[in-house]
Protein backbone atom coordinates (compact mmCIF):
# COMPACT_ATOMS: atom_id res chain seq x y z
CA UNK A 1 0.00 0.00 0.00
CA UNK A 2 1.67 3.60 -0.72
CA UNK A 3 0.53 5.69 2.17
CA UNK A 4 1.60 9.15 2.61
CA UNK A 5 1.42 10.85 5.89
CA UNK A 6 0.26 14.61 6.25
CA UNK A 7 1.50 15.74 9.71
CA UNK A 8 4.52 14.21 10.99
CA UNK A 9 3.72 15.11 14.52
CA UNK A 10 3.81 12.58 17.48
CA UNK A 11 0.86 10.97 15.85
CA UNK A 12 1.30 10.42 12.13
CA UNK A 13 5.19 10.14 12.32
CA UNK A 14 4.22 7.42 15.07
CA UNK A 15 2.02 5.14 13.05
CA UNK A 16 4.03 5.83 9.78
CA UNK A 17 6.99 4.38 11.14
CA UNK A 18 5.09 1.90 12.94
CA UNK A 19 3.93 1.09 9.64
CA UNK A 20 7.56 1.88 7.76
CA UNK A 21 9.15 -0.75 9.83
CA UNK A 22 7.14 -3.62 8.69
CA UNK A 23 8.25 -2.97 4.89
CA UNK A 24 4.75 -0.43 3.70
CA UNK A 25 5.91 2.67 1.12
CA UNK A 26 5.55 5.10 3.45
CA UNK A 27 6.31 9.02 2.52
CA UNK A 28 5.87 12.01 4.96
CA UNK A 29 4.79 14.98 3.18
CA UNK A 30 6.25 17.58 5.27
CA UNK A 31 7.13 21.56 5.84
CA UNK A 32 10.64 22.98 4.90
CA UNK A 33 11.39 22.71 8.93
CA UNK A 34 10.33 19.07 9.59
CA UNK A 35 11.66 18.53 6.17
CA UNK A 36 15.33 19.40 7.01
CA UNK A 37 15.02 17.81 10.56
CA UNK A 38 14.30 14.40 9.27
CA UNK A 39 16.69 14.68 6.24
CA UNK A 40 19.70 15.92 9.00
CA UNK A 41 18.70 13.31 11.79
CA UNK A 42 16.36 10.67 10.50
CA UNK A 43 12.81 9.72 12.09
CA UNK A 44 13.22 8.45 16.02
CA UNK A 45 10.72 6.87 17.57
CA UNK A 46 11.76 6.15 21.59
CA UNK A 47 8.59 4.14 22.36
CA UNK A 48 7.94 1.92 25.79
CA UNK A 49 6.71 -0.93 22.70
CA UNK A 50 10.17 -0.93 21.59
CA UNK A 51 12.54 1.94 19.69
CA UNK A 52 12.29 2.16 15.91
CA UNK A 53 14.38 4.23 13.56
CA UNK A 54 14.02 5.28 9.90
CA UNK A 55 17.90 6.38 8.65
CA UNK A 56 16.36 8.22 5.70
CA UNK A 57 12.53 8.76 5.67
CA UNK A 58 11.12 9.12 2.04
CA UNK A 59 10.15 12.92 2.88
CA UNK A 60 8.49 15.36 -0.21
CA UNK A 61 7.58 18.90 0.74
CA UNK A 62 5.14 19.47 -2.06
CA UNK A 63 2.19 16.69 -2.94
CA UNK A 64 3.38 17.20 -6.81
CA UNK A 65 6.45 15.30 -5.76
CA UNK A 66 3.78 12.03 -5.20
CA UNK A 67 2.85 10.27 -7.63
CA UNK A 68 0.99 7.17 -6.33
CA UNK A 69 -1.16 7.39 -3.41
CA UNK A 70 -3.62 5.21 -1.56
CA UNK A 71 -3.67 6.14 1.95
CA UNK A 72 -2.96 9.65 3.81
CA UNK A 73 -2.68 9.10 7.31
CA UNK A 74 -3.70 12.58 8.56
CA UNK A 75 -2.27 13.77 11.71
CA UNK A 76 -2.33 17.53 12.06
CA UNK A 77 -3.75 19.78 14.79
CA UNK A 78 -7.28 20.87 14.48
CA UNK A 79 -5.99 24.50 14.08
CA UNK A 80 -3.61 23.07 11.19
CA UNK A 81 -6.62 21.94 9.49
CA UNK A 82 -7.43 24.52 7.00
CA UNK A 83 -3.56 24.94 5.74
CA UNK A 84 -3.71 21.21 5.08
CA UNK A 85 -6.77 21.44 2.83
CA UNK A 86 -4.94 22.32 -0.53
CA UNK A 87 -2.55 19.26 0.00
CA UNK A 88 -4.83 16.80 0.98
CA UNK A 89 -6.61 17.84 -2.12
CA UNK A 90 -4.34 17.23 -4.52
CA UNK A 91 -3.70 13.98 -2.88
CA UNK A 92 -7.07 13.01 -3.46
CA UNK A 93 -7.17 14.16 -6.78
CA UNK A 94 -4.46 11.22 -7.52
CA UNK A 95 -6.67 8.63 -5.93
CA UNK A 96 -6.24 8.76 -2.27
CA UNK A 97 -8.70 8.10 0.83
CA UNK A 98 -7.65 10.11 4.12
CA UNK A 99 -8.06 9.05 7.60
CA UNK A 100 -7.91 11.37 9.93
CA UNK A 101 -6.76 11.00 13.34
CA UNK A 102 -7.61 14.09 14.47
CA UNK A 103 -9.74 14.55 18.32
CA UNK A 104 -12.41 16.07 17.77
CA UNK A 105 -15.79 15.69 15.44
CA UNK A 106 -15.92 19.02 13.20
CA UNK A 107 -12.94 18.08 11.11
CA UNK A 108 -15.15 14.92 9.65
CA UNK A 109 -17.73 17.45 8.08
CA UNK A 110 -14.94 20.67 6.96
CA UNK A 111 -13.06 17.51 5.08
CA UNK A 112 -16.18 16.03 3.69
CA UNK A 113 -17.64 19.41 2.40
CA UNK A 114 -13.99 20.69 0.71
CA UNK A 115 -12.44 16.61 -0.66
CA UNK A 116 -16.20 15.04 -1.18
CA UNK A 117 -18.35 12.78 0.98
CA UNK A 118 -16.39 9.10 -1.00
CA UNK A 119 -12.63 10.58 0.02
CA UNK A 120 -12.74 11.10 4.15
CA UNK A 121 -12.68 7.57 6.08
CA UNK A 122 -13.91 8.11 9.83
CA UNK A 123 -10.81 7.43 11.97
CA UNK A 124 -9.36 8.13 15.89
CA UNK A 125 -6.55 6.90 17.91
CA UNK A 126 -5.42 5.89 21.05
CA UNK A 127 -1.45 6.73 22.16
CA UNK A 128 0.39 8.41 24.42
CA UNK A 129 3.01 10.46 22.28
CA UNK A 130 4.49 13.83 21.80
CA UNK A 131 7.59 15.41 19.66
CA UNK A 132 10.85 16.47 21.92
CA UNK A 133 12.63 19.23 21.22
CA UNK A 134 15.09 17.56 18.73
CA UNK A 135 11.65 16.30 16.92
CA UNK A 136 12.06 12.75 18.08
CA UNK A 137 8.34 10.98 18.92
CA UNK A 138 9.00 9.66 22.41
CA UNK A 139 5.74 7.49 23.19
CA UNK A 140 5.02 6.62 26.77
CA UNK A 141 1.60 5.06 26.88
CA UNK A 142 1.95 1.07 27.06
CA UNK A 143 -1.19 1.44 24.14
CA UNK A 144 -0.89 2.79 20.57
CA UNK A 145 -4.39 1.89 18.59
CA UNK A 146 -5.51 2.81 15.40
CA UNK A 147 -9.15 3.12 14.55
CA UNK A 148 -11.00 3.35 11.39
CA UNK A 149 -14.10 2.72 9.24
CA UNK A 150 -16.28 3.77 6.66
CA UNK A 151 -18.38 6.57 6.27
CA UNK A 152 -19.39 6.31 2.79
CA UNK A 153 -20.01 2.17 1.50
CA UNK A 154 -17.66 2.44 -0.95
CA UNK A 155 -14.93 2.67 1.66
CA UNK A 156 -15.09 -0.92 3.07
CA UNK A 157 -12.09 -2.30 1.10
CA UNK A 158 -9.57 0.07 1.41
CA UNK A 159 -10.41 -0.04 5.52
CA UNK A 160 -9.69 -3.76 5.61
CA UNK A 161 -6.74 -3.44 2.92
CA UNK A 162 -5.21 -1.08 5.66
CA UNK A 163 -5.63 -3.10 8.69
CA UNK A 164 -4.10 -6.07 6.57
CA UNK A 165 -1.13 -4.44 5.66
CA UNK A 166 -1.17 -3.27 9.35
CA UNK A 167 -1.88 -6.81 10.90
CA UNK A 168 2.22 -6.93 11.27
CA UNK A 169 3.19 -3.77 12.52
CA UNK A 170 3.65 -3.18 15.84
CA UNK A 171 0.30 -0.62 16.86
CA UNK A 172 -3.26 -2.61 17.13
CA UNK A 173 -5.56 -1.54 14.23
CA UNK A 174 -9.30 -2.65 14.65
CA UNK A 175 -11.79 -1.50 11.67
CA UNK A 176 -14.72 -0.27 13.53
CA UNK A 177 -18.51 -1.42 12.96
CA UNK A 178 -19.42 2.25 13.77
CA UNK A 179 -16.84 4.08 14.25
CA UNK A 180 -18.86 7.44 14.48
CA UNK A 181 -19.93 5.88 17.33
CA UNK A 182 -16.24 5.37 18.73
CA UNK A 183 -15.16 9.20 17.52
CA UNK A 184 -17.78 11.09 19.72
CA UNK A 185 -16.87 8.17 22.57
CA UNK A 186 -13.33 9.48 22.35
CA UNK A 187 -14.67 13.14 21.93
CA UNK A 188 -16.42 12.82 24.98
CA UNK A 189 -13.38 11.47 27.04
CA UNK A 190 -11.01 13.94 25.23
CA UNK A 191 -12.63 17.19 26.24
CA UNK A 192 -13.13 15.90 29.67
CA UNK A 193 -9.34 14.61 29.86
CA UNK A 194 -8.02 17.79 27.96
CA UNK A 195 -9.99 19.67 29.66
CA UNK A 196 -8.98 18.91 32.87
CA UNK A 197 -5.29 18.21 33.01
CA UNK A 198 -4.72 21.36 30.69
CA UNK A 199 -6.63 23.63 32.99
CA UNK A 200 -5.28 22.88 36.07
CA UNK A 201 -1.69 22.26 34.75
CA UNK A 202 -1.60 18.30 36.41
CA UNK A 203 -1.27 15.05 35.07
CA UNK A 204 -4.39 12.79 36.36
CA UNK A 205 -2.90 11.56 39.48
CA UNK A 206 -3.02 14.56 40.84
CA UNK A 207 -6.43 14.87 39.89
CA UNK A 208 -7.78 12.02 41.11
CA UNK A 209 -6.18 12.70 44.63
CA UNK A 210 -8.66 15.74 44.86
CA UNK A 211 -12.19 14.33 44.34
CA UNK A 212 -13.99 18.05 43.64
CA UNK A 213 -11.46 18.44 40.60
CA UNK A 214 -12.02 14.96 39.32
CA UNK A 215 -15.93 15.69 39.13
CA UNK A 216 -15.32 18.56 37.13
CA UNK A 217 -13.95 15.80 34.39
CA UNK A 218 -17.28 13.92 35.35
CA UNK A 219 -19.85 16.67 34.75
CA UNK A 220 -18.42 17.45 30.88
CA UNK A 221 -18.29 14.14 30.00
CA UNK A 222 -22.23 14.27 31.04
CA UNK A 223 -22.77 17.45 28.88
CA UNK A 224 -20.86 15.63 25.80
CA UNK A 225 -22.48 12.70 26.40
CA UNK A 226 -25.79 15.23 26.19
CA UNK A 227 -24.69 16.58 22.85
CA UNK A 228 -23.41 13.49 21.64
CA UNK A 229 -27.51 12.39 22.12
CA UNK A 230 -28.47 15.75 20.68
CA UNK A 231 -26.79 14.40 17.29
CA UNK A 232 -28.54 11.26 17.13
CA UNK A 233 -25.30 9.30 19.01
CA UNK A 234 -26.75 6.66 21.39
CA UNK A 235 -23.61 7.39 23.74
CA UNK A 236 -24.81 6.04 27.38
CA UNK A 237 -24.40 6.55 30.90
CA UNK A 238 -22.55 3.90 30.49
CA UNK A 239 -19.91 5.29 28.49
CA UNK A 240 -19.75 7.66 30.71
CA UNK A 241 -18.82 5.35 33.40
CA UNK A 242 -16.15 3.31 30.94
CA UNK A 243 -15.10 6.74 30.85
CA UNK A 244 -14.38 7.88 34.37
CA UNK A 245 -12.88 4.13 35.05
CA UNK A 246 -9.88 4.87 31.89
CA UNK A 247 -9.49 7.84 34.17
CA UNK A 248 -9.35 6.17 37.65
CA UNK A 249 -6.93 3.27 35.51
CA UNK A 250 -4.21 5.66 33.77
CA UNK A 251 -1.06 5.82 35.76
CA UNK A 252 -0.11 8.40 37.88
CA UNK A 253 1.57 10.52 35.26
CA UNK A 254 -0.39 10.16 32.13
CA UNK A 255 -1.50 13.20 30.51
CA UNK A 256 -3.14 14.44 27.32
CA UNK A 257 -1.73 15.98 24.15
CA UNK A 258 -3.31 19.47 24.97
CA UNK A 259 -1.53 19.08 28.15
CA UNK A 260 1.73 18.48 26.98
CA UNK A 261 1.54 21.17 24.82
CA UNK A 262 0.36 23.35 27.48
CA UNK A 263 3.65 22.32 29.53
CA UNK A 264 6.12 22.81 26.33
CA UNK A 265 4.80 26.46 25.37
CA UNK A 266 2.76 25.08 22.23
CA UNK A 267 -0.12 26.13 20.74
CA UNK A 268 -3.52 24.24 21.92
CA UNK A 269 -5.94 22.44 20.48
CA UNK A 270 -8.75 23.90 22.40
CA UNK A 271 -10.61 26.14 19.84
CA UNK A 272 -10.94 22.85 17.74
CA UNK A 273 -11.99 20.67 20.92
CA UNK A 274 -14.07 22.41 23.31
CA UNK A 275 -14.95 25.65 20.68
CA UNK A 276 -16.01 22.83 18.47
CA UNK A 277 -18.19 21.51 21.38
CA UNK A 278 -19.62 24.88 22.14
CA UNK A 279 -20.44 25.14 18.47
CA UNK A 280 -21.83 22.25 17.92
CA UNK A 281 -24.24 22.75 20.56
CA UNK A 282 -24.96 26.21 20.13
CA UNK A 283 -26.62 24.24 16.89
CA UNK A 284 -28.52 22.18 18.86
CA UNK A 285 -29.56 24.86 21.25
CA UNK A 286 -28.03 23.49 24.11
CA UNK A 287 -25.51 25.05 26.63
CA UNK A 288 -22.74 22.79 28.19
CA UNK A 289 -21.94 25.10 31.24
CA UNK A 290 -19.14 22.62 32.64
CA UNK A 291 -17.39 22.75 28.76
CA UNK A 292 -17.64 26.25 28.56
CA UNK A 293 -15.91 27.03 32.05
CA UNK A 294 -12.95 24.85 30.57
CA UNK A 295 -12.62 26.75 27.57
CA UNK A 296 -12.34 29.88 29.17
CA UNK A 297 -9.56 28.70 32.02
CA UNK A 298 -7.42 27.28 28.60
CA UNK A 299 -7.98 29.97 26.01
CA UNK A 300 -5.00 32.31 27.60
CA UNK A 301 -2.76 29.94 26.84
CA UNK A 302 -4.20 28.79 23.33
CA UNK A 303 -0.97 30.69 21.84
CA UNK A 304 1.42 31.42 24.46
CA UNK A 305 4.99 30.45 25.01
CA UNK A 306 4.94 30.56 28.37
N1 LIG B 1 -0.11 13.21 20.73
C1 LIG B 1 -1.01 12.38 21.23
O1 LIG B 1 -0.74 11.68 22.21
C2 LIG B 1 -2.36 12.26 20.61
C3 LIG B 1 -2.83 13.21 19.71
N2 LIG B 1 -4.07 13.03 19.13
C4 LIG B 1 -4.59 13.99 18.17
O2 LIG B 1 -3.85 13.84 16.95
C5 LIG B 1 -3.75 15.09 16.27
C6 LIG B 1 -2.28 15.37 16.00
O3 LIG B 1 -1.64 15.55 17.26
P1 LIG B 1 -0.07 15.46 17.45
O4 LIG B 1 0.50 14.41 16.59
O5 LIG B 1 0.16 15.38 18.91
O6 LIG B 1 0.38 16.89 16.90
P2 LIG B 1 1.85 17.41 16.56
O7 LIG B 1 1.82 18.88 16.75
O8 LIG B 1 2.88 16.60 17.26
O9 LIG B 1 1.99 17.08 15.02
C7 LIG B 1 1.27 17.74 14.04
C8 LIG B 1 2.19 17.89 12.86
O10 LIG B 1 1.44 18.42 11.77
C9 LIG B 1 2.35 19.14 10.99
N3 LIG B 1 1.64 19.98 10.04
C10 LIG B 1 0.81 21.02 10.29
N4 LIG B 1 0.34 21.54 9.13
C11 LIG B 1 0.91 20.81 8.14
C12 LIG B 1 0.83 20.84 6.73
N5 LIG B 1 0.07 21.73 6.10
N6 LIG B 1 1.56 19.96 6.02
C13 LIG B 1 2.34 19.04 6.62
N7 LIG B 1 2.45 18.95 7.96
C14 LIG B 1 1.74 19.82 8.70
C15 LIG B 1 3.16 19.90 11.99
O11 LIG B 1 4.37 20.19 11.39
P3 LIG B 1 5.21 21.54 11.58
O12 LIG B 1 6.41 21.07 12.34
O13 LIG B 1 5.52 21.93 10.18
O14 LIG B 1 4.36 22.53 12.32
C16 LIG B 1 3.32 18.86 13.10
O15 LIG B 1 4.53 18.15 12.99
C17 LIG B 1 -4.43 16.10 17.18
O16 LIG B 1 -5.75 16.32 16.77
C18 LIG B 1 -4.39 15.44 18.55
O17 LIG B 1 -5.45 15.88 19.40
C19 LIG B 1 -4.82 11.91 19.35
C20 LIG B 1 -4.38 10.96 20.21
C21 LIG B 1 -3.17 11.10 20.97
C1 LIG C 1 -6.39 10.64 25.65
C2 LIG C 1 -5.32 10.42 24.65
C3 LIG C 1 -3.99 10.35 25.30
C4 LIG C 1 -5.60 9.03 24.07
O1 LIG C 1 -5.08 8.80 22.87
C5 LIG C 1 -5.41 11.49 23.60
O2 LIG C 1 -6.07 11.33 22.60
C6 LIG C 1 -4.75 12.80 23.74
O3 LIG C 1 -4.21 13.11 24.80
O4 LIG C 1 -4.80 13.59 22.78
Amino acid sequence: MKIVVVGAGAVGAYFGARLEQVGEDVTFLVREKRASQLSRQGLIITSVEGNYAIKEPKVVTSPNDIDEVDLVLFGVKGYHLENSIAQLKTLVNKGAKILPLLNGMEHISILQEKLGQEAVLGGLCFIISTLNSDGDVVHSSSFHDLRLGPLHPSQKEICNKFAESAHNANMNVVVSDDVVLEMWNKYMFITAFSGITTATNLAIGEIRRNPATLEIANKVLIEMQQLANAYDIPLTSKHVGKAMSNLASLADEATSSMHQDRRKGGQLEVEHIHGGALRLAKQKGLTLPYTDAIYGIIKPFENAKQ
